[in-house]
């Protein structure tokens, strides 16, 4: 498990950041109360994820420990009993992640929030595009420190190529005036693919025109910022705008995931999975539909309990998207499931689920130290329909088929 170092001389203050770091995240907690076993635990086992760190303790009363551990490399949050202008910008430009007053316990909470965030951050791509060298690098060097993924593009088409080949990127930052495409014509383009929710186009610019935030804002962009900027209103910004997205992607998922296993629930299946068989059907496109069914689910359930047989449903489910990662996985209700498969062929999909279905019957599912046999019985087709509806009838009549045929079977177009 990863672990957080947290050096502070209060045994109180200690107590209260260690106990919500462990309650708030999913880490190991390892604490010090001075410079010198700091270095020593560093010097041992100095494999650290983050660190919080007191700036005054008693064998090191002006921030020696924040040099010691930005030294080895570990993103340090730093605390400090009273606000000081001066001392807060030179922590800042040495590189610490934040400066944090010990007023409150909110004063904790948002330690805590900040390093939910770094863990969180690593998985974030970030594009930069600006065509000044000396900038791209600034803020490439302002988002490491937060730990964020960085690509760069040196104006608005290089930009698009970027998006394209990534289209992971959850945060755009871009100048306004750039060669070949300015930065509002390619939040333009961009918001032709992605909506705000999708991707945050935050947008840069050095001229004092306030016009050109509006402008900004106007084309789609979800926020701007004038160069120079603080390090601070930098990441604060960001900051806002990752979190208002995160939470309307949650709100989403809520209303489009199934709560149990957390795939995809029948409401979006058919919302979406349509979408994709309208195109398949309007362009002449490949598209597969597999439904599957475990067998003698409520002998499960009779034997183990309902419990048992709810921890099959999210081992299932968990195995199938590691096994279909590209494709819509959907709970359609009860033990019943549908895996929508743009773009393949019947015998690509029949091999996918063969394969599947192998893996599945000889692989015991566990529940807590009891090993559970589990099988399930598909159909599969990429018989378009007139619309998803009749496909998704077709299949249900070739799974009636499969279990009709002895179950842990899977049935397809002949
Ligand atoms: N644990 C659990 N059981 C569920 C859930 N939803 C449905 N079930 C149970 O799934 C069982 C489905 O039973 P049946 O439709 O008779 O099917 P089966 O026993 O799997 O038999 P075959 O499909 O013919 O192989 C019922 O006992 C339901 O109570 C759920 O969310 N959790």
């Amino acid at each position: 498990m990863e672990r957080i170092l947290v050096v502070e001389d209060s045994p109180m203050v200690l107590k209260i950041i260690r106990h919500l770091i462990l309650q708030g995240l999913d880490v190991d907690v390892v604490t010090q109360t001075d410079l010198a076993s700091c270095r020593e635990q560093l010097d041992s086992d100095g494999e650290f994820f983050a660190a919080v760190v007191d700036l005054n303790l008693p064998d090191a009363p002006n921030g020696e420990v924040v040099e010691l551990v930005l030294d080895r490399q570990i993103p340090t949050v730093v605390l400090t009993g009273s606000y000081d202008d001066e001392r807060r910008e030179r922590l800042l430009s040495m590189g610490v992640v934040d400066y944090v007053v010990k007023e409150s316990r909110h004063s904790y909470d948002y330690v805590v929030k900040l390093l939910r965030r770094l863990q969180k951050n690593r998985h974030i791509k970030v594009l930069v595009a600006d065509d000044s060298g000396t900038t791209r690098r600034f803020i490439k060097g302002l988002l490491q420190q937060h730990l964020y993924q960085v690509l760069e593009a040196k104006d608005g088409k290089e930009a698009l190529k970027v998006l394209a080949q990534h289209p992971d990127v959850s945060i755009l930052i871009t100048d306004y005036a750039m060669p070949e495409m300015d930065g509002f014509e390619l939040v333009k383009q961009v918001r032709t693919e992605k909506d705000k929710h999708e991707l945050v186009i935050i947008g840069l610019s050095s001229t004092e025109s306030g016009a050109l935030s509006a402008k900004f804002i106007k084309n789609g962009a979800n926020d701007f910022l004038r160069k120079p900027f603080f390090h601070e209103e930098f990441h604060c910004r960001l900051m806002h705008n990752l979190e208002e997205m995160e939470l309307i992607q949650a709100i989403q998922d809520a209303a489009n995931r199934d709560y149990l296993t957390q795939l995809y629930n029948r409401r979006y299946f058919f919302t979406t999975g349509g979408k994709h068989h309208e195109q398949a059907v309007a362009k002449g496109q490949q598209l597969a539909l597999a439904m599957l069914d475990i067998d003698h689910f409520k002998q499960l359930n009779d034997n183990y309990g309902h419990e048992a047989g709810d921890e099959v449903l999210r081992q299932l489910a968990s195995k199938m998207t590691q096994a279909f990662p590209r494709f819509i996985c959907a709970r359609m209700g009860g033990e019943e499931f549908c895996i929508m498969m743009p773009g393949l062929n019947n015998d690509q999909a029949n091999q996918l689920l063969e394969g599947f279905r192998l893996m599945v019957a000889q692989q015991p599912f566990m529940y807590g130290d009891t090993e559970l046999q589990v099988t399930f019985s598909a159909g599969v087709t990429n018989q378009l329909s007139s619309c998803l509806d009749n496909m998704y009838q077709g299949v249900d009549e070739y799974l009636y088929r499969a279990k009709e045929a002895g179950r842990n079977f899977v049935i397809t177009d002949d």
